[in-house]
Parts: C-alpha cells; sequence; structure tokens
C-alpha cells in the first residue's frame, strides 16, 4: 500500500507545507488527489462533492497543480502568452481564438512585470527559451489566474538556483495570500516549511506521521526535523 490511512482534512484556510523524506508518500498524496493514480480504497472529497470516480481532467476545474520540473507546466512551443491564455480558460470550454489571446495580452504582460525576474519581456516567445526560473514563475501564475479551489505545489522550487528559488517562494505566499488560496505544498527545505503557510505535515511510509497548527509551527526548530530524513 503507497497511502496508508490517510485522513487530510484540508481548510480553506490551510497552506499546508508537507515533509518527508524520499518515497514517503507525498507525491502519491497529490497524486491521489489530482485523480492520477486511482484509489483501490478510500475517498477524495472537494468541497463537499465526491470526486473520487472524477478524471483528472474534471478535478482540473479545481486543482492547479506546479511540479518540480519547469518543464511540466507549460507548453513549450507556444508564447507565454498563450499559455497564459490557455490557463485562463481553465473549467471553460478550451477553444481559443487570437483575437481573445491578443486581448489578454497587455493583462498578462503587466501580471509578469508584478514578478521581476524579466519575464514580462519574455512572453511572445516559445516558453521552452524561457530560464527555469520565468518558467515556473510562468506555471505558478497559470495555476492560479483563475483562482482554484486547491493548489498543489509539488516541489516547484527545487530545480532553481536558491536566489531564484527564493523569490519564487516570495511570490507563491503574495499569490496565496492575496487571492486567500488553499494550499499545499511539498518541499524538502525544512526552512521553507517552517516560514510558509499556517500548517505542518510530516509522512513517512505512506503515512500522515505529524500534523502540527500555526502555534506549534511556531515553535518548532530545524533540529525538531532532522530525524524525519533518518
Ligand atoms: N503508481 C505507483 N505504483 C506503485 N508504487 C508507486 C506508484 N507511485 C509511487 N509508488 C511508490 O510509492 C512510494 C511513495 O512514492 P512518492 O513518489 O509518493 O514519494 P515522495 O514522498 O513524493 O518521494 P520523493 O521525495 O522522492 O519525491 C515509493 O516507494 C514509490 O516507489
Amino acid at each position: 500500500m503507497i497511502l496508508d490511512d490517510v485522513n487530510l482534512a484540508i481548510y480553506e484556510t490551510d497552506f499546508i507545507t508537507i515533509l518527508g523524506g524520499n518515497g514517503a508518500g507525498k507525491s502519491t498524496l497529490f497524486n491521489a488527489i489530482s485523480g492520477t493514480l486511482t484509489l483501490t480504497s478510500g475517498s477524495v472529497w472537494i468541497k463537499g462533492v465526491d470526486v473520487t470516480k472524477k478524471t483528472p481532467e474534471k478535478r482540473a476545474a479545481f486543482i492547479s497543480r506546479v511540479f518540480q520540473d519547469p518543464k511540466m507546466g507549460t507548453a513549450p512551443r507556444m508564447t507565454g502568452v498563450e499559455n497564459l491564455a490557455i490557463a485562463s480558460r481553465r473549467g471553460k470550454k478550451r477553444t481559443l481564438k487570437l483575437r481573445q489571446i491578443n486581448k489578454y495580452k497587455s493583462e498578462f504582460i503587466k501580471l509578469a512585470a508584478q514578478i521581476g525576474n524579466g519575464l514580462e519581456a519574455h512572453l511572445e516567445v516559445p516558453t521552452g527559451n524561457l530560464s527555469g526560473g520565468q518558467r515556473q514563475a510562468l506555471s505558478l501564475l497559470m495555476a492560479t489566474i483563475v483562482e482554484p479551489e486547491l493548489l498543489l505545489l509539488d516541489e516547484h522550487t527545487a530545480a532553481l538556483d536558491p536566489k531564484t528559488s527564493k523569490a519564487l517562494m516570495k511570490l507563491t505566499q503574495e499569490i496565496v495570500r492575496q487571492q486567500q488560496l488553499t494550499a499545499l505544498m511539498i518541499t524538502h527545505h525544512m526552512e521553507d516549511a517552517l516560514k510558509y503557510g499556517n500548517r505542518l505535515i510530516v509522512m513517512k511510509d505512506g503515512k500522515i506521521i505529524q500534523d502540527h497548527n500555526s502555534v506549534e509551527k511556531e515553535q518548532m526548530k530545524l533540529e525538531d526535523f532532522y530525524r524525519i530524513f533518518d
């Protein structure tokens, strides 16, 4: 069994950070929530709706996910503007006309300019040409341009250099706060797990072995987590 007796209630105000060693079941938990993994038992509910039998495509109307690999979040031959235009149609019919793309362009450029990594100047080239940091920032914008019920961040800063990773985390926090999103974030950075969010869970062997609220989290120190990765 990959996930074992996992019972996780996520509240609307939650920004949960998730820690756990390799193979602890963190990505599997995200796969179970987003529907890319079929459960052998148990169920997944979103806002009172049982989505256990819904396809990942159907669940994508509620859930956005940003992956570790910058290549995963964007279509490489399409421009940033085109990628954002498609993302802005989430949950609706996906057909897009050139006219609509042009309509959104200036809005997207303004949005990207807030990030501060030069993305706005590169929104009209294929995303395959962007730097990893720009691509991850774009993926995050795409994931949140239509407010998701649940934002899943799957080590989304792990492939970036420390400076870029920090900038993306700052952007993440701003977006989560501004849009009051419900978010789950897997990270191997214990500092980030402590610094961000209002709740921290620890996974091991497919189980949630610790679940700390914000008060407990504030009192925790890095040393408290060293044994997690044993
Ligand atoms: N579809 C699957 N079928 C069978 N076993 C799987 C499947 N997906 C993952 N596993 C196994 O389940 C365990 C948990 O994997 P998972 O990828 O969720 O770990 P993780 O906590 O995300 O680890 P990492 O930090 O390395 O990404 C691993 O032993 C993995 O090999």
